[in-house]
């Protein structure tokens, strides 16, 4: 029997389309919006403005120009025409990064869904992976970091005994690479820390592989930003597929060193586990049976490391042991995220505080006095020495990581449908004022790190110049706390701060407000010791005609890299 339609219906079904249609409305509206937003042109639909952004001969080439022309928001192309938002802003900056509005941009997802599983704190999102971070976090508290300073300073005292070397050959100083020196110093410094492991108890498999995948990230070509740009399109399903096809070098590669991670994470767990349960039962011919790298270590009896905090088994721990929030198949994998995530960043940063030394001799001079000045009060004080109190090294530290910033471009995505608000408005291309972002799901932002740090409205004039002197007489910007440190973005933010970055809770007052600070503990301590011990002993230089060779590239992270395209930092050396 045929129904005319009632009144009700029709209507129901009018209203249907009507919100379908402003819906629709509003999301072109949106996206008209971004594209409305001024920008530098393009002249590539293929690469839009990525391979300027990326590419070019040293990272900020462009981009700082942008910066200046458009201001800290502005829309860039990506590739195949996509529009992005480049971001400098403080106030967006905080919106991108303490909301749960926002998640991994989709090339960074993709590598990072291709290097770690989902029980990586690296790889884990929403609830999992606040619950993995709030687990982790415990190898990471002041008190923990603090007990890792021996470690640190040991791996400096074998940083310079090598150091020593090259000078007692060459006295008079010969450039000498300090890349894959302070490298070296730093996956030892991670393994210390980590597992009270040398680097060779990594074994050689992990090593070897550990490298290949640093350099395997550290290639960028605009073929490989095409790759990823279609790639990270693809279903994600088909994409983790294609990763498990044998025979392409790349992914056996990647395949590989999880696995290798994975070995050693267990490794030391089921060490780690023999080792708590000797200690626990006394049993001194159960001690004698264990094999000597097991016990002699004097890490391992001290202190405890981030494994031993993790596994809740620290031997100087005073609360009865309690079941680890993590389970061991979750702690071993965080072993890749950890060395992975750690140790380029670290070396990128102390590879650059080194090239600054070596660029600006005068400061390098104070700062030696300062560091002799305190190592007379280190080796008289039994109780244990802080770096923090040394205004020289901290301020060598942050405007290092102000000016080379090792995570220079963050790529982020909009989860849901959301509003960036803005400290300035913005004069959209069609003339109207534009007061907040209405952004779709979907929508890239750049987190342009090496941008903020280099805003002349936030940092002054010479916010392109290394001036450590910035920390010291106040001038440093003090606005929104954005970063965990010295309102820097070198670690990010909110949800997904970096890891490594120990802190501590401190309240300062900025004008009338109280905002949280973080205080620097863990990463920046093993910058501060390795710092400290090699200004000590040694004199870094640079000639003229080397500085200006030197470019810095981010593949991955921020790097010297020498004319020839490969990464280096030749500095000389001599003993002082
Ligand atoms: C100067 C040294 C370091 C710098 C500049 C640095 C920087 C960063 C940045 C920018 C991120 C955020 C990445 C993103 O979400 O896009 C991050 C995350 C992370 N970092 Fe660091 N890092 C440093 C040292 C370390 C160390 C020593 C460790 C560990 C031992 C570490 C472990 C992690 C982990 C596990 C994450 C992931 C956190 C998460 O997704 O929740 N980092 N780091």
């Amino acid at each position: 029997m045929d129904h005319d339609p009632s009144l009700l219906q029709i209507f129901s079904v009018s209203l249907f389309f009507c919100k379908c249609f402003s819906c629709f409305y509003r999301r072109l509206k949106q996206k008209s919006i971004v594209a409305l937003i001024p920008g530098p042109p393009s002249n590539s639909w293929i690469f839009g403005h990525m391979k300027h952004l990326l590419l070019p001969a040293n990272y900020g080439d462009f981009e700082y120009t942008w910066q200046k022309e458009y201001g800290p928001v502005y829309r860039i192309k990506g590739c195949f025409g996509e529009d992005r938002l480049m971001l400098s802003d403080p106030l967006p900056l905080q919106h991108v990064l303490n909301t749960n509005f926002f998640t991994h941009g989709p090339a960074l997802a993709q590598a990072i869904s291709l290097a770690f599983d989902d029980k990586a704190v690296m790889g884990a999102h929403g609830s999992r992976h606040k619950r993995l971070r709030a687990a982790t976090q415990v190898g990471f508290t002041a008190s923990a970091v603090r007990g890792y300073q021996p470690l640190f300073e040991r791996v400096a005292r074998r940083l310079t005994e090598q150091l020593e070397k090259i000078c007692a050959l060459y006295p008079d100083g010969t450039p000498t690479d300090m890349l894959p020196i302070i490298a070296e110093a730093s996956l030892n410094s991670m393994s210390q820390a980590l597992l009270s492991y040398s680097t060779e108890e990594l074994g050689k498999d992990f090593v070897t592989n550990n490298a290949k995948i640093l350099s395997l990230a550290a290639t960028h070509s605009p073929t490989q930003l095409l790759a990823s740009a279609i790639t990270s399109r693809l279903p994600h399903l088909f994409w983790r597929l294609l990763t498990h096809l044998p025979g392409i070098p790349d992914f056996d590669l990647i395949r590989n060193a999880k696995v290798f991670a994975k070995q050693v994470g267990w490794k030391a767990i089921r060490e780690k586990l023999t080792l708590a349960a000797v200690r626990d039962s006394g049993d001194s011919k159960s001690e004698s049976t264990s094999s000597p790298s097991e016990l002699e270590s004097p890490s391992r009896v001290t202190h405890g490391d981030v494994f031993d905090f993790l596994l809740n088994i620290c031997p100087t721990s005073s609360n009865k042991p309690q079941k680890s929030a993590l389970t061991h198949e979750e702690l071993a994998s965080q072993t890749g995220t950890f060395f992975i995530a750690g140790e380029e960043t670290t070396t990128s940063a102390i590879v650059f505080a080194l090239l600054e030394l070596a660029k600006h001799q005068s400061f390098q001079d104070e700062l030696r006095a300062e560091v002799h000045h305190f190592a007379k009060i280190k080796s008289n004080s039994e109780a244990g020495f802080s770096y923090d109190n040394m205004p020289l090294l901290n301020a060598l530290i942050k405007e290092s990581l102000r000016i080379n910033t090792p995570g220079a471009a963050q790529e982020r995505a909009a989860i849901v449908d959301t509003v960036l608000p803005l400290s300035n408005p913005i004069r959209l291309l069609n003339g109207e004022m534009l007061h907040s972002i209405p952004i779709r799901k979907g929508q890239v932002v750049t987190v342009a790190a090496a941008s903020y740090h280099r805003n002349e409205v936030l940092w002054g004039d010479d916010a392109h110049k290394f001036r450590p002197s910035r920390w010291l007489d106040g001038t440093a910007f003090h606005g929104r706390a954005l970063g965990p440190y010295a309102n820097l973005l070198s670690f990010l933010g909110g949800q997904r701060v970096c890891l490594g970055w120990r802190f501590a809770l401190a309240f300062r007052a900025y004008s009338r407000r109280y905002v949280l600070t973080v205080l620097n503990l863990d990463s920046l301590l093993e910058m501060q010791v390795l710092l400290f011990e090699l200004v000590e002993k040694f004199r870094f230089t640079c000639s003229e005609d080397e500085r200006h060779r030197l470019r810095a590239q981010f593949a991955n992270t921020l790097m010297p890299v020498l004319p020839d395209g490969t990464r280096g930092a030749p500095l000389v050396v001599t003993r002082c």
